[in-house]
């Protein structure tokens, strides 16, 4: 084996990282999260890759009740809001969901992205303005696949305006609150998306996802088919 390549262990750990990483709400247990272990996550987190190699993220974590309080508040508010665009026995579904773990979680973290980071013109960026956006969600799936191997569940929460999670977050002008997540250890990790076992929405098909559209419909290898049924 060339060391380029990773021993079946260490590969057979990312895929569990992957296929076990869930968006947490519920579980959240109070425990503390130790220094060193959170440097890692940030650490992961911080070796995302990034246009131009930009690195527009900042990491503003928060422990302050008030503040958790204050956003949990803003989520309530969008949350009614949302819950209006949904009728009948769906919007009372929508209103059972637990969408998100603010105060439960012992620490909240928002990744927020810098959009003047690197000056007016960042290498790669002059077509896509959005890769600056794009690059700090890489940074966010890097921690949270880091957070699942260490045991920590991350929960996203987005139902929040971000104008005003900017605001309660004192964040300068040119600085987007991308992420709001919310870290601790849990009591179980769910085997499936919470919003699948809940019968809110299904993971679609991959086989679907590569022949089964008419825009995507050039796609014909039967090997590729028959290896993605099996894995
Ligand atoms: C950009 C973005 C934004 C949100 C989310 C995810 C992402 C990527 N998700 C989590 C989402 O519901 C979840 O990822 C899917 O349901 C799939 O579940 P697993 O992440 O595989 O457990 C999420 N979940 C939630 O309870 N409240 C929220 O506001 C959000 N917002």
């Amino acid at each position: 084996m060339s060391d380029h390549q990773f021993s079946d262990e260490q590969r057979a750990g990312l895929y569990r990282a992957i296929h076990e990483r869930r968006d947490v709400r519920s579980q959240f247990l109070p425990d503390p999260i130790a220094p060193e272990v959170l440097a890692r996550l940030l650490k992961a987190a911080h070796h995302a890759p990034s246009v131009g190699f930009m690195q527009p993220w900042d990491f503003v974590l928060i422990n302050s009740v008030e503040v958790k309080r204050a956003v949990k508040a803003l989520y309530e508010a969008a949350n009614a809001e949302a819950a209006g665009n949904y009728s009948d026995e769906r919007a009372a579904q929508y209103r059972r969901l637990k969408l998100e773990g603010i105060v439960d979680s012992p620490i909240n973290l928002c990744i927020t992205c810098d959009r003047q980071r690197g000056g007016p013109h960042v290498l790669g960026r002059n077509t896509m303005l959005d890769t600056d956006l794009f690059s700090t969600c890489l940074a966010v799936q890097n921690l949270w696949l880091a957070a699942r191997a260490e045991g920590i569940g991350v929960g996203w929460v987005s139902i929040v305006d971000p104008a005003q999670l900017a605001k309660v977050l004192e964040l300068p002008e040119q600085v987007y609150p991308l992420a709001y997540l919310c870290l601790g250890y849990v009591s179980e990790f769910l085997p499936k998306p919470e919003l699948e076992i809940a019968g809110w929405r299904s993971r679609l098909p991959l086989e679907q996802l590569l022949h089964g559209n008419t825009w995507s419909g050039h796609v014909n290898d039967d090997a590729l088919m028959a290896a993605i049924r099996d894995a």
